[in-house]
């Protein structure tokens, strides 16, 4: 065990599942400056700058941008979490450095890529792409793990 946490792939995986855990933490703080700026909460007490009950009314609304971001949050969830859990198991399986720092590297971009397309609105396949390339590393660490560890 000690052998696989001194790996350079085990140190290189931990590096790039930092980065994008921060990543997707980061999407918190952006829906929070999209609540404030755009005055758009869900929470009669988030309310409380309001001066007038008529002004607390108005801001208990839904707010497109704050969505598109709470969308982006909630996609990162989806991919980010099966990226760290099949990553470890696939760094267990000791596999070359320079592969799997191609899936790595590939992962974190294209959730980079993935987040900047949704959040700007860019035009389609940016986002379909990016997400594509990131569930293709995950299904490819997955496809690596299976070759080596399957007992059925
Ligand atoms: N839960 C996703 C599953 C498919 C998916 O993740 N699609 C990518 C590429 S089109 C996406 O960015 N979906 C937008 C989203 O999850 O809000 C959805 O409802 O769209």
């Amino acid at each position: 065990m000690a052998d696989v946490i001194d790996s350079e792939v085990f140190l290189a995986f931990s590096t790039y599942a930092t980065i994008v855990i921060l990543k997707m933490m980061s999407m918190s703080f952006l829906t929070a400056y999209f609540r404030i700026t755009r005055k758009a909460f869900a929470n009669t007490e988030d309310t409380f700058t309001a001066k007038t009950p008529e002004e607390k009314k108005k801001m208990l609304r839904v707010n497109d941008d704050v969505e598109r971001v709470r969308r982006c949050h909630q996609n990162d969830l989806e991919n980010i979490i099966p990226f760290v859990v099949i990553g470890l198991l696939y760094t267990l399986t000791g596999p070359e450095l320079s592969t799997a720092l191609l899936h790595f590297r590939l992962f974190v971009g294209s959730r980079f890529v993935h987040t900047l397309s949704y959040v700007m609105a860019l035009p389609q396949p940016s986002r379909a792409l990016s997400w594509i390339v990131g569930i293709g590393v995950t299904g490819s660490m997955a496809y690596h793990v299976l070759t080596i560890v399957l007992r059925l």
